[in-house]
């Protein structure tokens, strides 16, 4: 393995980043003035962890647990630093530890342990990494020990940068909320991390996978009506505060299931849109419901308690876990998946399990219909999850059967011929070498993905995302060379991917290259949860299917009909009458999205909204880090990961070379200005983090 040649002469950018914490945000907001391709720096963007100083640093965690000097700009991902050498590390003076990845959506889960004696952290982190692929950017855990008090860890990154043995075996008590999240509303700052957390009433954290199309109007009423305090941008903040003033109605000292089901039928009627959520109310239960058309997905199991007969064992001596997708409940080992019907919420204490359905069936008046996302099955579900009673992965088999008809039917109308079918990794795998069974042409893996890169269809800017794709596939000259190939993607939105393994193709040799979507041509913006580019930046917006393939450079493009891919999950359970498909159709179930309410969404998800949220990801990261470096510091730190304020004392403490006694350099003014402003950007306001770590929440290990 190589980490360079990164020399000083080779790397300008990293010469002139020779100043402590300003060198990350500008190598990663301006990737661009890169002066010559240089693979560290060509990463920039894409990071999600950083840490720079111009001093030596502690390395404890590193084996080979030596100090960090001056010389060198270099960038390297996590999967590689074990690969670092002594002399890698010592002549660097900025790592940037970090993952090559986006994602797309968010995952929760909750989980109830019938033996209080039990932890339930390490099996939701076990949860989120199963979950991962729902959303990459931030990952939370909120547990609930003994007298009703909650333990949080979150911060933006990867579940395995978030979560290590020592945050776990903090996170004290027997049940819990996770969440992994990629944001679809507010920012990517630290503060919309979730679980979030309010003290009133009665101590409620809460996980959201969704998106609301009312946040607005619901964040006038909270803080006019209700006079709560919302302090971050994100509408799950909303949709819990929602949640808590209903609760606040009842006026009672204690509640029981009766009043929790009321609130949430009142908020029912208030929010609107996407959501599925897994809430926790101190020393009371989990709770886990569904918006009335279903939008997203969501469902519960059980197994007994692998603790008998103990005193800690009280009443049905059954674990409870709500999770996202079923892969989590067959990981854990538990059974018996049910889906959360929509409209649906479901209480689970150590005493008992309450389900209603709280809104009116489907056809009366004021009735939803369910309408399941179809883009779950298309794209974002793991294929050994079953949603609504479907196999996404047989659901994806069926999608390659029925494009293998339309391209049938389109090659006999061109007189086109192929000679063998390729897939775009991961995703649509499945389909293809269905595809290619049906039409008796050989499968071939022509595109070798890097395993190391996450999903990655959401990128901070159109030219990291066009890299991107080379650095994740490698085209193998032997599989296409002086073929006519077929290459199948599940889906094509921006048509960066598309646009590239053309490309790569044409290089290594092919022929033809026909492009094979087992989705169809995507139109419209998503509003409930999933953060599609807006229209404009969508590859088929305004465009024919010829036009697309001009685009894209293919020589033909196969589009799936909407028909045949409602059909392919459709035929595997009958029961469900209808799906959300607005991005290809712009119908959107709940109703009140208009034209405004698109222009709206589209101007937060513009591209220069995502690089300032990129911009102000970084320090984030920064500070996280941080922590991570702070705690292998100083034994004190090291007991305290939650605690941000010692956490910035202990790195101080390390930049200036207090914690090794090495060396003593007081921050300048500049330096101090400069941390201020990333904690006014990590938090997206200049108020107090409201759900980071050292408000509200009691954590077992502070001082
Ligand atoms: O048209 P585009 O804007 O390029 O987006 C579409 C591509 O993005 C996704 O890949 P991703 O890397 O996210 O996931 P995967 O490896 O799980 O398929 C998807 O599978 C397509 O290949
Ligand atoms: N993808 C999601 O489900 C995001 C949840 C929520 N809207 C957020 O932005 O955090």
């Amino acid at each position: 393995m190589r980490f360079g040649p990164f020399s000083r002469k080779r790397c300008d950018r990293g010469l002139s980043c020779n100043k402590t914490k300003t060198c990350a945000p500008a190598c990663t907001a301006e990737s661009t003035l890169l002066p010559a391709p240089c693979e560290a720096h060509s990463l920039v963007g894409q990071l999600v962890t950083g840490f720079v100083s111009d001093q030596p640093l502690p390395l404890a965690s590193s084996p080979l647990g030596i100090h960090l000097t001056v010389l060198e700009c270099r960038i390297v991902p996590r999967s590689t630093v074990h690969l670092l050498t002594p002399t890698h590390l010592r002549f660097c003076f900025v790592i940037v530890v970090a993952d090559v990845a986006s994602s797309t959506m968010c995952g929760i889960t909750a989980l109830l342990l019938a033996s209080t004696e039990q932890s339930a952290a390490p099996e939701i982190n076990e949860a989120l990494s199963l979950l991962q692929h729902r959303g990459q950017d931030a990952a939370g855990i909120v547990t609930c020990g003994s007298k009703g008090r909650f333990y949080q860890c979150k911060a933006n990154g990867m579940v395995r940068d978030v979560f290590d043995v020592n945050a776990i075996s903090r996170l004290q008590g027997s049940m819990g909320v996770g969440h992994v999240r990629y944001p679809t509303a507010g920012s990517s700052a630290h503060s919309e991390a979730q679980p979030f957390y309010v003290n009133a009433p009665y101590g409620i954290t809460f996980a959201h996978n969704g998106n609301l199309i009312n946040t607005d109007e619901l964040r006038r009423f909270l803080d006019a009506d209700a006079h709560r305090h919302i302090n971050t941008d994100s509408d799950s903040e909303v949709l819990l505060n929602v949640f808590a003033n209903n609760l606040q109605k009842t006026g009672k000292f204690r509640i029981n299931e009766e009043d929790i089901f009321t609130a949430i039928r009142d908020l029912m009627k208030q929010c609107k849109g996407g959501y599925t959520c897994a809430a926790m109310i101190a020393g009371f239960g989990i709770i886990a419901f569904r918006d009335p058309n279903g939008i997203r997905p969501l469902g519960m199991c059980s197994r007994p308690s692998s603790v008998a007969d103990s005193e800690y064992l009280e009443g049905h001596g059954m674990d409870y876990l709500f999770t996202s997708e079923s892969v989590v409940c067959d990981a854990l080992g538990f059974e018996d998946f049910q889906d959360i019907k929509p409209g649906e919420a479901v209480i689970i204490t150590r005493h008992a399990v309450s389900r209603r359905i709280l809104t009116p069936p489907a056809g009366s008046q004021d009735g939803a219909a369910f309408s399941p996302d179809i883009f779950e099955y298309v794209y974002f579900a793991r294929p050994d999850s079953v949603m609504d009673g479907v196999s996404v992965y047989r659901s994806r088999m069926a999608m390659g059967d029925k494009l293998a008809d339309e391209v049938r039917r389109q090659l006999q109308k061109t007189g086109e011929t192929i000679d063998v079918v390729i897939p775009v990794p991961d995703t649509s795998r499945v389909a293809a070498l269905q595809l290619a069974q049906n039409l008796g042409v050989p499968y071939r893996e022509g595109f070798i993905k890097n395993r190391y890169v996450g999903r990655t269809f959401i990128m901070p800017g159109q030219s990291v995302r066009r890299k991107n794709v080379r650095r994740k596939l490698n085209a193998m000259a032997l599989e296409f060379n002086g073929k006519n190939v077929l290459i199948v993607d599940d889906s094509i939105v921006r048509g960066t991917t598309s646009k590239e393994i053309i490309q790569m193709a044409r290089d290594a040799g092919a022929r033809k290259v026909i492009m094979a979507s087992c989705a169809p041509p995507i139109r419209y913006s998503n509003v409930y949860g999933i953060d599609m580019p807006s229209r404009k930046e969508l590859v088929a917006y305004e465009r024919s299917v010829e036009q697309v393939a001009e685009y894209i450079q293919a020589d033909m493009v196969i589009y799936q009909t909407l028909e045949d891919l409602i059909d392919s999950v459709q035929q595997f359970n009958p029961e469900l009458k209808q799906f959300d498909c607005s991005v290809f159709d712009g119908k959107y179930v709940t109703g009140g999205v208009d034209a405004a309410y698109i222009a709206h969404l589209e101007h937060l998800r513009s591209e220069n909204a995502k690089a300032k949220k990129a911009a102000g990801k970084i320090p984030v990261i920064a500070e996280s880090q941080k922590k991570i470096y702070a705690s292998r510091a100083s034994p004190a730190a090291s007991s305290v990961a939650g605690d941000e304020k010692m956490a910035n004392e202990a790195t101080a403490a390390v930049l200036n070379g207090n914690a090794n006694g090495n060396r003593k350099r007081r921050l300048t003014d500049e330096e101090i200005e400069e941390e201020e402003e990333e904690k006014q950007q990590a938090a997206g306001c200049s108020g107090p983090m409201n759900g980071a770590d050292d408000i509200g929440l009691f954590n077992g290990w502070t001082r």
